[in-house]
């Protein structure tokens, strides 16, 4: 028979596998077993929805059996089987599976342990076997096939024998070496104890042949010893369990055998409702961000069972985009089974559990975020973007659930506030909240607009993510207090004084600020003297809908048509260079539109907008200086 090679990538996993130091090899058993039951469950599903077949729940389970002496191990399911073709195509190949990019580009860094931190499928049985054969027979077909492989050199696939549909996964377990013993998958007791690890809520009967004592016959104190087929497992879906019975331990390893992600959850949350719509639902917020958030392969959902049994892998419909990081399942009795998903959509029961579902996760957050207000902050940073995106979404039709959960950066506190800390310590006569919008947070502290704001003693929120400022448009206010950005043409803040001098200033050198806007014609609205300055020469400001930092999140997006932010041109005129501007006017025109154009290209300089002709500015730069 004709080796077939396997595909690049599946070579390199398994070379992963077969060479793999990794410690925590047991979970390989997790794996098989897991697959064991989805292939039930399809068979299982199939048989409930569709009334040409007919089985008996007795008919469904996994076994587990091993042979010592010739080293093999057995897991074998009554599940739906698999075909010549899908044997070819699931494993030959790793099947669409994104983990193994992520596995590719994270390998170096972190060597093999990432194989134990989340499921690589069938393929982590080469972790303990060195020959690995697959017996198994479709549903509905007449032949069944033999796959096998002893490594990464390929495998084989032929036509067998196998009378009942379902599956075999036959391994050879690999000879004990000096530093590592293979034979604990080939003892009863331990095998038993990965399968309560890792697999007991499975919902199907895992049978082993488990070795029992009993009292010998006429005899009142001699034992011997016989063999029975039990059930190892409890086969109480996890999520049928009572909280109290479950720890820590238990939700992380089910998250684990679901590949719900490859970290550890930061929480999870367990619901189990008996109202008028009944179902349980284990949700997990998990500590890092899938690797494929960001990308259109990533699909949000929650999986869906209807009475223990799996109806849809991922139900969109359980949960608002901006809870899309939440993994979980939902089990509800009052669905049907053969509901497709168009009734879905429309069905009440699914919007009442989605309501309900949304709360909680929501409740959860704004516990965390009062009680574990650190390990709030490092979910905010993972996913605190998907949350404002929420605000932003929908015209601001989210903005009651999320804006209590929101945070940013506080030029006082110089950490991440709420925004109800904010406005608890705002002293009366502050009318607005403040925010400065930039790159980072070191670059925001130096902006001159800040200026005023700051030495008044108000607080300033630092907007550093794109979606900042466009997520507070939307809530436009928190508890009637308005938003601000410290750039914006009025900053609310009554400096009589001030104002009655800069307008004089303004009335006296009229003139000089008219040549100058003339000079930056097209390109600021106005040319003003600034009542924010403290220090620096110049800024920008901005009057009108759009500000700055938003000109510049549109103008990056693809095929958005140009935006501008109506900008204005502040100079400070307690400044020495607004007399080195006024004597220009009065002596050296040519001069003082030199200097117009420097302090704008600065200004755009400090916002951190492009200069549109850097070799001009260079130029003028050399002209100040010969
Ligand atoms: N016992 C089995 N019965 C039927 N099909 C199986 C069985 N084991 C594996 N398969 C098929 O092979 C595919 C690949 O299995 P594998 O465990 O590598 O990945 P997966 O289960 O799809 O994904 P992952 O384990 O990474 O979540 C499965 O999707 C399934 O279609």
């Amino acid at each position: 028979m004709e080796k077939k090679q396997f595909q690049a990538e599946s070579k390199r996993l398994l070379d992963l596998m077969i060479n793999s130091i990794y410690t925590h090899r047991e979970i390989f058993l997790r794996e098989l077993i897991s697959n064991a039951s989805d292939a039930i469950d399809k068979i299982y599903y199939k048989a409930l929805t569709d009334e040409n077949l007919t089985f008996n729940k007795d008919d469904y389970y996994i076994k587990v059996s091993y042979d010592k002496e010739n080293r093999i191990l057995k897991i074998s399911d009554t599940g739906i089987g698999m075909t010549k073709e899908e044997l070819e195509e699931n494993l030959g190949v790793i099947a669409k599976s994104g983990s193994f990019t992520f596995k590719k580009e994270n390998e170096l860094k972190d060597g093999f342990d990432i194989i134990g931190q989340f499921g690589v499928g069938f393929y982590s049985a080469f972790m303990v076997a060195d020959k690995v054969t697959v017996i198994t027979k479709a549903l509905g077909s007449d032949e069944a096939f033999k796959w096998e492989a002893t490594g990464a050199d390929g495998y084989i696939i032929e036509p067998c024998e196998k009378e009942a549909v379902g599956t075999d996964i036959i391994l050879k377990i690999k000879e004990n070496t000096e530093d590592e013993k293979f034979d604990e998958y080939l003892e009863e007791y331990r095998l038993r104890a990965i399968i309560k690890k890792y697999s007991d809520f499975i919902r199907y009967p895992i049978k082993m042949d488990v070795t029992k004592r009993k009292l010998k016959e006429g005899t009142e104190n001699e034992y011997e010893e016989y063999v029975e087929e039990t059930i190892v497992n409890s086969m109480v879906p996890i999520w049928r369990k009572n909280k109290n019975e479950l720890k820590k331990e238990d939700y992380e390893n089910f998250y684990a055998e679901k590949h719900y992600g490859f970290d550890k959850p930061a929480k999870y949350i367990h619901i189990s409702v008996d109202g008028a719509v009944r179902y349980n639902a284990i949700l997990f917020i998990p500590e890092k961000m899938p690797y494929d958030f960001y990308t259109k392969e990533y699909e949000k959902g929650l999986e869906l069972y209807s009475n223990g049994v799996l109806i849809m892998n991922k139900c969109a419909d359980l949960l608002p985009d901006y809870f899309s990081f939440v993994k979980g399942m939902v089990d509800s009795e009052d669905l049907s089974l053969n509901i497709s998903r168009e009734m879905l959509q429309h069905n009440r029961q699914l919007k009442v559990i989605a309501k309900n579902i949304k709360n909680k996760i929501k409740n959860e957050l704004k516990n965390m975020l009062k009680n574990e207000r650190e390990k709030y902050e490092q979910f905010y940073k993972t996913f605190g973007r998907q949350l404002k995106y929420g605000v932003y979404s929908d015209f601001g039709a989210n903005k009651e659930v999320l804006q209590d959960l929101l945070m940013f950066y506080s030029s006082k506190e110089k950490k991440m506030v709420t925004l109800e800390e904010y406005i608890s310590r705002m002293p009366e006569e502050q009318k607005y909240i403040y925010y400065a919008a930039g790159e980072t947070n070191e670059r925001i502290e130096k902006l001159p607009q800040t200026e005023l704001v700051a030495e008044k003693g108000y607080e300033i929120l630092y907007f550093t993510d794109d979606i900042d400022e466009f997520a507070v448009k939307m809530l436009m206010n928190y508890k009637g207090k308005e938003f601000k950005s410290v750039s914006s043409g009025d900053l609310g803040i009554e400096e009589e004084d001030n104002e009655n001098a800069s307008n004089k200033e303004y009335e006296d050198s009229k003139e000089v600020f008219e040549y100058m806007k003339n000079v930056l014609k097209g390109k600021v609205k106005d040319v003003v003297v600034s009542k924010r300055l403290k220090n620096h020469p110049v800024c920008l400001s901005n009057d009108g809908e759009f500000t700055i930092e938003m000109e510049k999140v549109l103008n990056a997006m693809p095929n958005h048509p140009e935006i501008k932010a109506d900008k204005i041109l502040e100079i400070n005129v307690q400044h020495d260079i607004f007399k080195t501007l006024k004597e220009a006017f009065e002596n050296d025109k040519e001069k003082l539109k030199l200097y117009t154009n420097i302090l704008y290209n600065q200004a755009l300089l400090i916002e951190g907008l492009p200069i549109n002709d850097p070799v001009a500015f260079t130029e003028d730069i050399c002209k100040i200086m010969i």
